[in-house]
């Protein structure tokens, strides 16, 4: 009969700091604050207005005047930011989006409502055509149906100027046109709004979770089968993204964004490790509509899908996230 040998035991128990909640909390590495969270919200004309969007279920398109206990909650809650999306009436759409430039618009007429009422809550908004074109496009079209560059920068600078000129705090170009954020930045800059701060859309992919939004903001009917394949970029790239980083950066952006979110926090490491500035990640309405969609058959815990969906987004190194679960989690975390 040989010897038995000793049970061999594990050179290292990582376990140990998982074992108590206390250990949990002090090694924890990355968590989520109210102060990480940017509220999108949908605003329509009209008064005591509010539609729910079926495929976002929780979110609906709002009125200014129910906007606003909207916004008076989020500084309650401490969310940093609103950034508003416009479902624009179709009577107000055109080939070249120029309801955009209207100073007296839904969005500049919000935007100066919201910085009066809540002086101290961030308000973003919205730099692209989409929701102002008859056609659904991010920018116009040249007689091939090929959407053109130059000209539609030139739109974006002038609807961000009016925002601007509303009191936006921060625009956030969402349309993905090559050189708009330099443009952007010169008109404000040569206008004295010197300190509009510019969140440029700098990674924004050809997704196919945008679908519940453009129902949101009206948009999905007028786009019909086409698709954003020559501006927005394609899923397959990854250093692209680090190039149009770098390109938007060098052009004055004050922050970046990588969107959509969760399938492309690779993105979003790649990008903070890289450049180290201030860098945001969109959840987008895809992404919440899934979680939304299992939750609701009882196939996920809604409340703890949605707050670890959020710390990925922090470990990922996303400095904030647009999310429209931003109240709800803000709530969680006040409790
Ligand atoms: N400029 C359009 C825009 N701005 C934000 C989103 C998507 C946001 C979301 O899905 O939640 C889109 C959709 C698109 O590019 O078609
Ligand atoms: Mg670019």
């Amino acid at each position: 009969m040989h010897l038995q040998s000793p049970a061999p035991f594990p050179q290292n128990r990582p376990r140990r700091l998982r074992r108590d909640a206390f250990t949990r909390r002090l090694v924890r590495e990355n968590v989520v604050t109210a102060d990480d969270l940017i509220y999108p919200v949908f605003v329509h004309e009209g008064q005591g207005r509010s539609e729910a969007v079926t495929s976002m279920p929780g979110v609906d398109r709002l009125s200014l005047d129910l906007l606003l206990p909207v916004a008076e909650d989020c500084v309650k809650l401490g969310i940093p930011v609103l950034a508003l999306f416009p479902a624009i009436d179709p009577s107000l759409k055109t080939p070249d989006g120029k309801e955009a430039l209207n100073p007296n618009g839904l969005i500049p007429r919000v935007v100066r409502a919201l910085k009066k009422e809540f002086p101290d809550l961030g308000v973003m908004t919205d730099v692209a055509l989409d929701p102002y074109t008859s056609h659904g496009q991010d920018g116009v079209l040249d007689e091939t149906g090929y959407i053109i560059n130059d000209e539609t920068v030139e739109i974006l600078t002038g609807q961000a100027l009016t925002h601007a000129e509303a009191g936006v705090d921060i625009v956030a170009p969402s349309d993905m046109m090559d050189g708009r954020i330099g443009a952007i930045r010169e008109a404000l800059e040569v206008q004295g709004h010197i300190h509009t701060r510019i969140m440029a859309y700098s990674a924004k992919y050809a997704s196919a979770f945008y679908g519940p939004f453009r129902d949101a903001v009206g948009t999905r009917g007028a786009l019909g089968k086409a698709d954003k394949n020559v501006y927005q970029m394609d899923p397959g790239n990854s250093d692209e993204a680090l190039r149009e980083v770098a390109i938007d950066i060098a052009e004055g952006a004050d922050m970046v964004m990588v969107k959509p979110g969760m399938p492309y926090l690779d993105i979003v490491r790649r990008v903070k490790d890289e450049f180290h500035v201030p860098t945001f990640a969109y959840q987008v309405s895809g992404e919440y509509a899934m979680i939304k969609a299992a939750a609701a058959n009882g196939w996920l815990d809604h409340d703890a899908v949605m707050m670890e969906s959020l710390l990925a987004f922090k470990r990922a190194g996303a400095d904030g996230v647009l999310t429209y679960f931003a109240r709800d989690v803000a709530r969680k975390l006040q409790k």
